[in-house]
């Protein structure tokens, strides 16, 4: 049975599963695997650390795709490959809307396109929108947990300075097409910033596999640039909803 290029898993590793739980950072996917039955880990390569498990019986993969567009890209595509169909985004978040705190929840229906790695699968204007009974797991996972959440659209960007507006950089230069793009995208209602929904979303909305993103929000800038907050409690309570969303596709 073939490997897939940068994984270097064939199907057979996976177990038959069908879901994939993705965060951005490889230490989150190992944490997350410890709440798996019997995890074993299938790989450690570039930004690419998977697990295998089971939730309540059935096989899951958690996988990490690096930050941004281009590997996302590369860790859907072969875990498609692989039989994967559905894709939880578990992420971290800065939020641009005052009544968003930290520590909060936000859920992704759709993200505003400022990726480039969406456009090898689909134009611009093609919407990078959630999977419906995805998203809808993950607020039924809010609701059985009895945590508080915002849903709506998030604004997904290549990089974390300029296109998302932050000036207390080397440079401290924002190139014209992004100045005032934050308060822009405020105005239009945009919950917050991170670096991965619209690559996974549109992706996986073209090729007809199912995506949904829940993130926990380190900062809002419309308060300070730099999270003063605890990064594992915040973790702990977006872990929390993931896991609740997987068994519920699952059950
Ligand atoms: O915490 P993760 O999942 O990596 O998500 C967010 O954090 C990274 C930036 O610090 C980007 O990947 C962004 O999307
Ligand atoms: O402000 C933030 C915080 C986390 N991740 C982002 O992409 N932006």
């Amino acid at each position: 049975m073939e490997k897939v290029f940068h994984l270097g898993l064939t199907r057979d590793d996976l177990h038959g599963a069908k879901l994939a739980i993705v965060p951005g950072d490889p230490d989150r996917a190992a944490r997350i695997s410890t709440f798996l039955e019997n995890p074993t880990c299938l790989v450690q390569t570039r930004e690419f650390h998977a697990y295998l498990g089971q939730l309540n019986g059935s096989s899951v993969v958690i996988c990490s795709t690096g930050i941004g567009g281009p590997s996302t890209s590369i860790a859907v595509e072969e875990l498609a490959q692989l039989g994967v169909e559905t894709f939880l985004r578990i992420g971290t978040t800065g939020a641009i809307q005052p009544h968003i705190n930290e520590g909060d929840i936000l859920i992704s229906q759709a993200s505003v396109r400022l990726d480039g790695a969406s456009q090898h699968f689909a134009p611009l204007n093609y919407p990078a929108v959630s999977d419906f009974f995805a998203t809808q797991a993950m607020v039924n996972a809010c609701g059985n947990l009895g945590i508080d959440f915002h849903i709506g659209i998030t604004a997904s960007s290549d990089t974390f300075y300029p296109g998302q507006e932050r000036y207390d950089t080397y440079s401290g230069y924002v190139p014209k097409a992004f100045q005032g793009s934050c308060e822009e995208w405020q105005k239009l209602g945009v919950m917050n910033y991170e670096m991965e929904s619209a690559t996974l979303f549109t992706m996986c909305a073209a090729l007809g596999l199912k995506a949904a993103c829940v993130a926990g929000v380190l900062v809002n800038r419309t308060r300070q640039e730099i999270p003063n907050v605890d990064h594992g409690e915040i973790e702990k309570k977006s872990v929390a909803v993931v896991l609740e969303a997987a068994k519920l596709l699952l059950a």
